[in-house]
């Protein structure tokens, strides 16, 4: 059997390990710090503190040994948050087993280098881009744990390497597509997130459909803007990883992120809504550095500056609203 090693039990890591372990092909070992999780995991097949009463699979196995779950993986799938991906791979590095493809579940840019999660893990383990992977799409980690239908998009520029992983987590609930635009995937992955940012704001402040609908449709044509001057296909950008992902999430009040723009749209500082946020919800970092992305390759993204912006505490929702609603009329345009 393939041997999968999964690092990182926190939302999406159980997930996602549990399609792995549902879809019976692989050998699937999750690596977690903490050793409550992991001794629960084992002897209960349940990780309580993010999917309380939600039956795992009892092939499912977890270790908190890093050594343990790398030995002899054919995949290495990366599930922690985005700005502390490049010191976990520098701790883990020494024990990846040669020739293994990594997989990252990231959605998140780098603070400071702008690097998408594909490029910190082949510069860290210094490995061709064709082995890293990239899975995303639609995919609220709670409702894939309880086994409700879901599709993904398996992203490789090494299609062989693609379909591999994508065969070992089809499962009667879980479809994952294939991709050869990795960028497309990942930029896709990382701004709907600052969308759903946006969106969580809008409804704290109390808006109704239209500004939703309005923020998802003007998000989708910026993040295309963006992926498209840094080299994917607009294409990637309508499908699952796109499109799909942006209306899961800003549709979803199980999103980490949306909940963050809703607590600041209702009037919380963003310091006391950091303080009240335990999860990872990526746009709030990850914000920054697209935004400094886009600057760097002379993109507009309006929406993702009004979350910048709110995230420094340098205007108000009310603020970035009218900033939006002023911008100078121009004909609708989807892309560049
Ligand atoms: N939760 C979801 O629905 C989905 C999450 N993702 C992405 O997966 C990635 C991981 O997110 P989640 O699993 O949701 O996050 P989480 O906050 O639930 O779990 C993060 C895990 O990383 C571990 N970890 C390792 N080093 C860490 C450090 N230095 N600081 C904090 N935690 C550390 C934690 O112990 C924890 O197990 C993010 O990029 C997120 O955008 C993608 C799709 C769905
Ligand atoms: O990526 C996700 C859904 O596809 C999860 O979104 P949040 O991180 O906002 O919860």
């Amino acid at each position: 059997m393939t041997k999968v090693a999964v690092l990182g039990s926190g939302s999406w890591g159980t997930a996602f390990a549990n399609v792995l372990a549902d879809a019976q092909v692989a050998d699937v070992r999750l690596y977690g710090r903490r050793a409550d999780v992991v001794d629960a995991v084992n002897q209960r097949h349940e990780n309580p503190d993010y999917f309380p009463g939600v039956e795992l699979n009892p092939n499912l196995t977890a270790t908190s040994d890093p050594v343990a779950a790398l030995e002899g993986a054919r995949f290495v799938v990366l599930a922690v948050p985005s700005q502390s991906l490049r010191d976990n791979l520098t701790a883990w590095r020494a024990h990846i087993p040669e020739g293994a493809a990594v997989v990252s579940l990231m959605k998140g840019i780098e603070l400071g280098t702008m690097r998408r999660m594909s490029d910190v893990i082949s510069q860290t383990l210094d490995i061709a881009p064709e082995r890293v992977v990239c899975v995303s799409g639609p995919n609220l980690a709670g409702e894939i744990a309880e086994r409700q239908p879901a599709t993904a998009v398996v992203a490789c520029p090494h299609e062989p390497t693609a379909v591999e992983l994508q065969h070992l987590c089809k499962s009667s609930y879980f479809r994952p597509y294939t991709s050869t635009d990795l960028v497309g995937v990942e930029l896709g992955g990382a701004v709907k997130n600052v969308i759903a940012l946006a969106v969580g704001v809008a409804v704290g402040m109390g808006f109704g459909d239209n500004a939703k609908a309005s923020l998802i449709t003007r998000g989708l044509a910026e993040t295309v803007r963006l992926a498209v001057a840094l080299g994917a296909s607009e294409h990637t950008l309508a499908g699952l990883a796109g499109m799909g992902d942006l209306v899961a999430t800003c549709s979803s009040p199980r999103s980490r992120n949306r909940t963050v723009g809703e607590k600041l749209g209702s009037g919380m500082t963003p310091d006391e809504v950091l303080a009240a946020t335990r999860q990872t919800a990526e746009g709030v970092k990850s914000s920054e550095a697209i935004l400094a992305l886009a600057r760097a390759n002379g993109v507009d993204m309006p929406i993702t500056e009004a979350v910048v912006g709110m995230m420094r505490n340098e205007f108000t929702p009310a603020q970035a609203l009218m900033a939006f609603m002023s911008r100078s009329a121009k004909p609708e345009r989807y892309g560049l």
